[in-house]
């Protein structure tokens, strides 16, 4: 069902939706609350663009803007580059999922789908065409004709993503739509609207508080916090460059190190660790470290060693199999905790276990070394 009109040229990126520093007040005088704090993205046509943010950061309330729900209190939306400020949300070529699927109930599955168009006054035929267009793309033809109320619930979300298809949106809005959802379902679900994502080319942007379902399914995520949008990536460039320490304690687990910031080394910070060892670290563009700075080290990036000469040194307090993995929690001789994470292989499986020196041998009670290459650490921003 891809529109033609939707096609990028090869190299030339359209964007379907812009923000413009828009801020969002509810309320006034002492009760004024700032839900959006000047807010600006440019969203991608064809892309998979996730809001992500912890409880109350602001996600609902800019997909309510860009739906038409509500109004910004200043700033714009354009959509293709055209100010949607005076259309009503049934004029905008958007349409949003919500949690909650809202079907009817007493109607079937076809009916439900179809609902929608038949509101717009869609002739006859071109409601059954598109219907059986979007039964084929959710792949629920076999369901047709049953009541929503007798069928579970992914297959549920698969008729409120059809229903809100149908009228062939330039945008979805997706206000976590899958938190609903058991574990197993959710990651079936994920594919799944990666999947109809692709095959439609239509803008889908897509709220969670789930880190792990944003690195999963976007092509780019925009982190935010209190109203404000810390970071817009890739998810690896989320993930390996967190511009702040909110964006990498929000996204995977993550160790942090106090040290003094002794220089620039041309795009790297030095930095002492509090062992007194002196290494370089990643810096984000434009950031002027203070004398203490925090250092993240991903546990994968982290390897066990022997505690003479190390890094980092202390002591192992824990240590967790996990199947794929293992986790080795450390007690650093200067006080904070330290995760090492270390994938589990065949040969381990099988019995085969690693020479001494390696993770394998370390035992909870046990003095440990840390290291880690230099270009996996990076100094953050508060
Ligand atoms: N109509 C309203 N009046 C006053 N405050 C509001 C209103 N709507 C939202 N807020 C506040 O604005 C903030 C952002 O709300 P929003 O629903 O956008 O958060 P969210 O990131 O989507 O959270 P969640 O993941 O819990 O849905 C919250 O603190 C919320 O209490």
């Amino acid at each position: 069902m891809a529109d033609e009109g939707l096609c990028v040229p090869d190299g030339t990126v359209v964007n379907s939706i812009e923000v413009r520093d828009v801020r969002k007040v509810f309320g006034a005088g002492e009760n004024a609350f700032v839900a959006l704090d000047t807010v600006s993205v440019s969203i991608r046509q064809n892309e998979f663009f996730t809001l992500l943010g912890p409880s109350g950061c602001g996600k609902t309330t800019l997909l309510r803007l860009i739906a038409g729900f509500d109004f910004p209190t200043s700033g714009q939306i354009l959509l293709y580059g055209e100010d949607i400020a005076g259309l009503p949300p049934f004029k905008r070529p958007v349409n949003t999922v919500f949690q909650s699927y809202a079907l009817f109930p007493h109607m079937s599955v076809a009916e439900n789908i179809g609902f929608g168009l038949e509101m717009l006054g869609k002739p006859k035929s071109e409601i059954g065409a598109r219907v059986a267009q979007m039964l084929r793309l959710v792949r629920m033809e076999h369901l047709a004709d049953r009541k929503t109320s007798q069928i579970s619930g992914g297959q549920q979300q698969r008729v409120a993503l059809a229903r809100a298809l149908a009228p062939q949106p330039k945008v979805l809005l997706l206000d976590e739509p899958l938190s609903a959802l058991d574990y197993k379902l959710r990651k079936e679900m994920q594919l799944e609207l990666k999947r109809l994502q692709h095959e439609t080319g239509i803008t889908f942007i897509f709220v969670t508080h789930d880190q792990e379902e944003a690195l999963a399914m976007s092509d780019r995520i925009a982190v935010m916090s209190s109203g404000r949008i810390l970071q817009v990536g890739a998810p690896r460039e989320i993930y390996d460059t967190p511009a702040e320490r909110f964006v990498a304690e929000f996204i995977g687990e993550t160790n942090f190190i106090e040290t003094d910031f002794l220089g620039r080394d041309g795009a790297q910070a030095r930095v002492k660790l509090p062992s007194g060892r002196e290494i370089r670290a990643g810096l984000s563009d434009g950031h002027q470290p203070a004398d203490k700075t925090w250092l993240v080290v991903r546990p994968e990036h982290a390897q066990l060693t022997g505690a003479e000469g190390a890094l980092l040194a202390g002591t192992v307090e824990n240590v967790v199999y996990l199947g794929t993995d293992t986790h080795f929690h450390l007690r650093l001789d200067h006080g904070p905790r330290f995760t090492v994470r270390r994938q589990n292989t065949s040969a381990q499986a099988a019995g085969h276990h690693a020479s001494a020196g390696s993770n394998e041998s370390f035992q909870p009670g046990q003095r440990a070394g840390v290291t880690f290459a230099e270009g996996t650490a990076r100094v953050l921003r508060d």
